[in-house]
């Protein structure tokens, strides 16, 4: 049983080796799991370091997103994604705002999600917002090169969802069914440095919470991530070579009546002449899956604070509250 302690302020970031979370040993699969449940309630921000993706693989992702920014950009409006209305595609600058009433984000970016094709069954059950992706047909690489990263990624996400799920006293194998398929976005994010000019208040990604389960950041050495603890002050997330740096979704609140914590976060590029490229991929589970309050704490608590709701009320509830039921 896991008993409600107020979470403490962190200074700075935690950094879990998931080395033995690899290991046959329960107990020391479980000897992570409790690092990470501190995490999750202090910070609800993560490093890891020693997990499954080869430090190649997230180069040459980096690399990839250099590449397709680099696009004329007729290019990359042909794939933007306003053109149609599953989000996916081409953001062009300053296209978001992520904390609503500032000014927008000075960021550029592109984003995958579920591959729904005619034949996929969220396209046959009319699930909202889905679609197929827009890959640019002037740089055939991307694609293949793209879907293996996300497929890393989610691997480990899954990997990561059987640690939180031991973490709260669940069977290891609790979110497995709702992974097989994740609902998960990906994007490519290139922020240029803070322009002199730029607004009050104009960050590269304005404060915000994630809205699904896990995200697992891949960012490159320029910095500029900042996090906000549980007194409310700003600490930063600098790079840590080969580290994925993982955040709650707020799905996590509702699971764990607000134990775990979806925590605000943004991004300034203040170096003076270094563009910083970053991947996040958010790894939420299927469209279908009810999102509610763990067994193991409704049991100690008595009640549900939050209403389940499914995976994907609950996302689209998310982005109603940011962008408005306009959007
Ligand atoms: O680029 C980053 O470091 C963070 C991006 C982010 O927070 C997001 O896209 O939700
Ligand atoms: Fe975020």
């Amino acid at each position: 049983m896991i008993i409600y302690e107020p979470p403490h302020a962190a200074t700075e970031i935690p950094v879990i080796d998931l080395a033995d979370s690899y290991s046959d040993d329960i107990e020391k699969r479980r000897k992570v799991a409790w690092e990470i449940h501190k995490a999750c309630v202090d910070t609800g921000f993560f490093y890891v370091k020693n997990h499954s993706i080869p430090q190649e693989v997230m180069d040459n992702q980096l690399e990839l997103a250099a590449r397709f920014f680099d696009l004329p950009m007729d290019e990359k409006t042909k794939l933007d994604s306003v053109n149609q209305d599953s989000t996916r595609g081409y953001e062009a600058m300053a296209a978001q705002t992520l904390d609503e009433g500032s000014p927008p984000d000075l960021k550029e970016g592109y984003m995958s999600s579920v591959e729904a094709g005619p034949d996929h069954r969220y396209t046959k059950m009319n699930v909202p917002g889905t679609g197929p992706n827009q890959w640019p047909e002037t740089f055939p690489d991307f694609r293949p090169q793209y879907e293996a990263y996300v497929e890393k990624t989610l691997d480990l996400g899954r990997h990561l969802a059987r640690l939180v799920a031991l973490s709260l006293d669940l069977p290891e194998d609790y979110f497995d069914a709702s992974l097989e398929e994740p609902l998960h976005y990906c994007r490519i994010l290139k922020y240029p440095p803070m322009p002199k000019d730029a607004a009050e208040n104009q960050l590269g990604a304005g404060a915000h919470t994630d809205w699904g389960l896990l995200t697992l950041l891949l960012q490159d050495d320029v910095g500029g991530l900042e996090v906000r603890n549980a007194d409310g002050a700003w600490i930063s997330a600098p790079p840590i070579p080969g580290a994925y740096i993982v955040n709650l979704g707020e799905m996590l609140p509702v699971i764990t009546n607000d134990r775990y914590k979806a925590t605000y976060h943004r991004v300034l590029n203040n170096t003076t002449d270094k563009v910083r490229y970053s991947c996040p991929t958010f790894c939420d589970p299927e469209y279908f899956y009810k999102v509610e309050v763990a067994p193991t704490i409704l049991e100690h608590d008595g009640h549900a604070v939050h209403p389940p709701m499914t995976a994907g009320e609950h996302l689209r509830a998310q982005f109603e509250k940011t962008f408005g039921t306009a959007a």
